[in-house]
């Protein structure tokens, strides 16, 4: 029987034995963060559950309401809201549910509102960045979004943040924010991704021709690239368009999807990405010092997922730490035969991406850079 704490924990909720999102990389996180003695460098917060007011202020009431009194038991009952909210064998109906995106979902409202008190710079919360969901259905593993509560409403975070840069590495497009954002200028998206022009890979948006509509025109960028993409072309390509959008677009605060199943080896993804890459991205922006929300994503090889997270949370914490997994970490033997942070990348797949189509890509982005400025 899991005591009430455990039930306050997101990781300890399985959506499947079968599906591949696993929230047990969670406790492995935590587990390597607090074996390196990062939790000693920050402040750790157990925040309260999101209500069912947060919630409706992004998603309909309807929905809501759906996702609280539907269990496994009762799925039955609830067949014609279940098809109308897109759940699926991506988003099934697991125990605890509504518990579990209420917990992920009230740490990010938590983590955006600290941010708006002088005392945060920094925030981070491993547990949300489910990119996917919708004002109205589940998508993509994901049921709920609290990011656009913080920008879309007219709230305190958006008083005090009145322009928001939602930066997004996980190997997905970023569906569901950039919709939530598509027709305002005061949230930028922008999404680097894999991305098959026949739109089979999920969710088979993100090209480079969705830029917005409205007051949102040309506040929404896409990085559509193929399989294959290594440190090198990524750091590379990452830098040189997140200067421009940071140059022109000027934001407040940042938000930083953290997604690793942009890592190389992943079971979902198909770039070549190091951990040290990855975690490139996450410093390059922190090296910004514009208050920031770091949250995660997917990321399916789970001991991969934790180590690039703690890895993350170490440059976050502006802290090194040995290459060698501390021995007293819980979860130790799971990450062997190395046992260390950045195990070698065997398994490379091709990179499809030529030089010529990355100096093409870059020029596309720039040109559309260049008309924000009006
Ligand atoms: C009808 N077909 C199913 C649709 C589809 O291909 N869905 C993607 C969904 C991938 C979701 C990725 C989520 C994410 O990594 O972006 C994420 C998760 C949290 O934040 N971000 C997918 N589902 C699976 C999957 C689902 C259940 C069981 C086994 C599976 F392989 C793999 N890939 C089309
Ligand atoms: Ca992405
Ligand atoms: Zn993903």
């Amino acid at each position: 029987m899991k005591n009430s704490r455990n039930l306050l924990r997101s990781e300890n909720y399985n959506i499947g034995v079968q599906h591949p999102m696993k929230p047990l990389r969670l406790s492995y996180t935590n587990d390597l963060v607090c074996a390196y003695r990062l939790h000693e460098k920050m402040r750790v917060f157990c925040p309260p559950k999101a209500t069912d007011h947060d919630l409706m202020e992004f998603h309909i009431p309807s929905y809501i309401t759906f996702l609280k009194n539907v269990t496994p038991e009762n799925s039955e009952q609830y067949s014609f809201d279940a098809d109308r909210f897109n759940i699926s064998e991506d988003c099934p109906i697991f125990r605890g549910l509504y518990d579990f995106c209420q917990i992920y979902a009230g740490a990010s409202v938590a983590a955006a509102l600290r941010l708006t008190s002088e005392d945060t710079d920094i925030c981070i919360n491993w547990s949300g960045g489910l990119h996917h969901a919708k004002h109205n259905e589940a998508s993509g593993f994901c049921f709920d979004y609290v990011s656009q509560y913080n920008a879309r409403s007219n709230n305190h975070f958006s008083r005090v943040f009145p322009r928001v840069l939602y930066i997004d590495i996980d190997i997905h497009h970023g569906d569901g924010v950039q919709e939530a954002f598509y027709e305002t200028d005061r949230c930028m998206t922008v999404s680097f991704h894999k991305y098959k022009e026949n739109g089979k890979y999920f969710p088979g948006t993100g090209g480079l021709g969705e830029i917005g509509i409205g007051l949102g025109k040309r506040y929404c960028l896409n990085v559509p690239l193929k399989d294959g993409m290594d440190d090198e072309s990524y750091i590379a390509l990452f830098k040189d368009v997140i200067s421009d959008v940071k140059d022109r677009y000027q934001p407040n605060v940042v938000v930083l999807q953290s997604g690793a199943d942009s890592l190389g080896k992943d079971k979902l993804g198909g770039f070549n990405l190091s951990i040290k890459a990855h975690g490139e991205c996450v410093r390059f922006v922190k090296n910004w010092q514009i208050p920031l929300l770091v949250l995660g994503g997917g990321g399916y090889k789970i001991e991969n997922v934790a180590r690039c997270w703690a890895y993350e949370t170490s440059i976050l914490v502006d802290t090194e730490v040995p290459e060698a997994l501390p021995k007293n970490a819980q979860f130790y033997n799971f990450f062997g035969p190395d046992y260390s942070l950045h195990p070698p990348l065997v398994r490379r797949i091709e990179n499809l991406n030529t030089k010529a189509d990355l100096q093409k890509l870059s020029q596309q982005v720039h040109e559309r850079l260049r008309l924000l400025d009006g």
